[in-house]
């Protein structure tokens, strides 16, 4: 457990997950020694001079003084450690996922990166702050006071000590039999979590479309299957518990009898059976909380063991000797890219100069926006290469890849700050000037004339309170502040009233000058701005020229803008 929680820290730790082990079972073995002048008090006490106890209970007073305080240093060793531990998984936590390809960002993550990185990092670094105390506590005390037992009258101790093989085998059942429930608990509540986000976050369109109730049954089987799965972990983990009392009790019984049988014989004085009696019931305790401690740590374990699955997803690997590209053309040689066992794009071969404007037309899963994607590296390919500028995006540093390229997806995810903001995050060391000007360049200056607070208005929890077109012109805004030599655009049109088509296809038109771009387009209007089109469909390149050679080729490129243009579109 600690190696694992070390692997998944950093063995930057280690010392200090070492000394806190070392203080905390020091204070356990202090606790139970501590005890162990009990005999003396006790036997003073009912052995007929009770006058003789006085110094034993001195002593014993400055041991469980001396205990006291260790147990105080060492659980703020513990907590120091936990938090200290707690801000370097955030961290770690933080600089990796900021690092994993953006493919990785599927569906179903949001809700598992949240409990992750909120209850899961908790559960996980509370091993050091809240559980190994008590569990070290559990384990190193009663074996203390066992130890003193034996020393006192060996009959008893070993009877004591007939537990402890006991109370081990019942905990590493216990531990085999909830692996799977515990496993199975915490996928649940992970899938429970991604239902609540997404209906949260599905609200407009479940009201819409009157769908609220249907919907909110999904949820509610997602909240059931994680009740149960909760009650099976909790019923694997019964026996365990059942066989911990009943252990304690069967051993306490066992003393009681083994005890009374010597006292009858004469072996051993009432005196000493009581300070048996008295130590062994100091042993119940500690062992009877093994069990929810086990279970804590248990918990603890399933969360720590996904931490390190998702530390050790590879980040998309960087080059040890970046290559830095000269000029901004973009090509695509014999490109394949598989989701699964789907391949998405086949052997696609484009070539886009510098400053021209390639048009990716094709239907609906044709592989469109993955090529756009696989530009950008948000993944990378199976076979071929993508280029910028002659160098194989692989061989790039990603900051300097990402310098070269400006995106705007159709849907805009804006952060809840100001709009200023927003646009800034184009190049955060923009002057003022530069911000108002990207800002007046894709007439987002008029949308911020109407708005209370202008610059400085904030725009909610994903652009909410700004309308789509509003939303494509602070994506504009912060692309044209980027200025990067390399423009991808997704269908940015679609979907807009005409005012607001308008006013985008200005800001693109002023995005797209004089840059590399290559644009996904629905719409004939936007494919009559691209020098090239490229037609594509299952992922393959079916054909590909100018606008009008394709319409006179008659080809499936005609074909499409005809069932386009008879369907209503372009
Ligand atoms: N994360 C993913 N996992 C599995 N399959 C995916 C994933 N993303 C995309 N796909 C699949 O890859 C195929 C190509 O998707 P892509 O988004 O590139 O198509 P597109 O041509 O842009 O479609 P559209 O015009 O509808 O946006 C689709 O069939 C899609 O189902």
């Amino acid at each position: 457990m600690i190696t694992m929680l070390l692997r998944v820290l950093g063995r930057e730790y280690a010392g200090r997950v070492r000394r806190t082990v070392a203080l905390m079972t020091a204070t356990a073995l202090v606790e139970g020694a501590s005890y162990a002048l009990l005999v003396p008090v006790l036997r003073a006490l009912f052995g007929g001079s009770p006058g003789e106890a006085r110094p034993w209970l001195l002593a014993f007073g400055a041991a469980v003084a001396g205990y006291a305080v260790l147990r105080y240093v060492s659980d703020r060793s513990g907590f120091r450690a936990g938090t200290t531990m707690l801000h370097g998984m955030y961290d770690r936590l933080g600089d990796h996922l900021a690092r994993l390809p953006l493919g990785w960002y599927g569906p179903g993550r949001v809700g598992e990166v949240s409990v992750l990185a909120s209850q899961g990092v908790l559960r996980a670094m509370s091993v050091i702050a809240h559980l190994l105390a008590p569990f070290l506590s559990a384990c190193v005390t009663p074996l203390t006071i066992v130890g003193v037992m034996l020393a006192f009258n060996w009959q008893l101790g070993l009877a004591a000590l007939a537990a402890a093989p006991v109370v081990v085998a019942i905990q590493l059942r216990t531990a085999r039999a909830t692996t799977a429930t515990d496993t199975e608990r915490v996928g649940r509540e992970r899938e429970a979590t991604g239902r609540v986000i997404e209906y949260l976050r599905a609200q407009p369109v479940l009201r819409a479309g009157g769908r609220t109730a249907e919907r909110f049954g999904l949820l509610d089987d997602a909240l059931a299957d994680q009740q149960l799965a909760s009650r099976r972990a909790t019923l694997s983990a019964l026996p365990g518990v059942l066989g911990l009392a009943a252990t304690v009790q069967a051993v306490f019984t066992g003393l009681l009898a083994l005890g009374a049988y010597l006292a009858l014989g004469q072996d051993i004085g009432a005196a000493e059976v009581l300070a048996v009696l008295v130590l062994a019931a100091r042993c119940a305790d500690p062992l009877l909380s093994l069990a929810e401690i086990g279970g804590s740590l248990r918990a603890a374990r399933a969360e720590l063991a996904r931490l390190d699955e998702v530390l050790r997803t590879e980040p998309l690997p960087e080059p040890a000797e970046p290559l830095r590209p000269s000029g901004h053309d973009v090509e695509f040689d014999s490109v394949t890219f598989r989701h699964g066992d789907r391949t998405v794009t086949d052997a696609v071969s484009l070539a886009v100069p510098e400053g021209q404007r390639l048009a990716v037309v094709g239907p609906s899963g044709a592989g469109k926006s993955t090529l756009l994607q696989l530009l950008a590296r948000f993944y990378d390919v199976d076979a071929g290469a993508v280029r910028v500028g002659g160098v194989d995006v692989r061989e790039m540093a990603t900051a300097e890849l990402m310098a070269r390229v400006a995106i705007v997806f159709q849907d805009v995810y804006l952060f809840d700050g100001t709009i200023e903001a927003n646009v800034r995050l184009g190049r955060p060391d923009a002057t003022d000037a530069e911000v108002r000007a990207a800002g007046a360049a894709a007439l987002l200056d008029e949308v911020v004339e109407r708005l209370p607070g202008g610059w400085s208005a904030h725009v909610g929890e994903g652009g909410a309170l700004l309308s789509g077109g509003e939303r494509q012109r602070v994506a504009i805004a912060r692309a044209l502040l980027k200025d990067a030599p390399v423009v991808l655009l997704d269908e940015v049109t679609s979907a807009l009233d005409p005012v607001s088509e308008a006013a985008v296809h200005t800001g693109i038109e002023r995005l797209m000058k004089g840059r590399t771009v290559v644009m996904v387009a629905h719409r004939m209007r936007t494919v009559r701005r691209a020098d090239r089109v490229v037609f594509l469909e299952d992922g393959r390149v079916v054909e590909q020229g100018s606008h009008d050679e394709l319409l006179r080729r008659c080809g499936r490129y005609a074909a499409y803008w005809d069932l386009t243009v008879v369907a209503g579109g372009g």
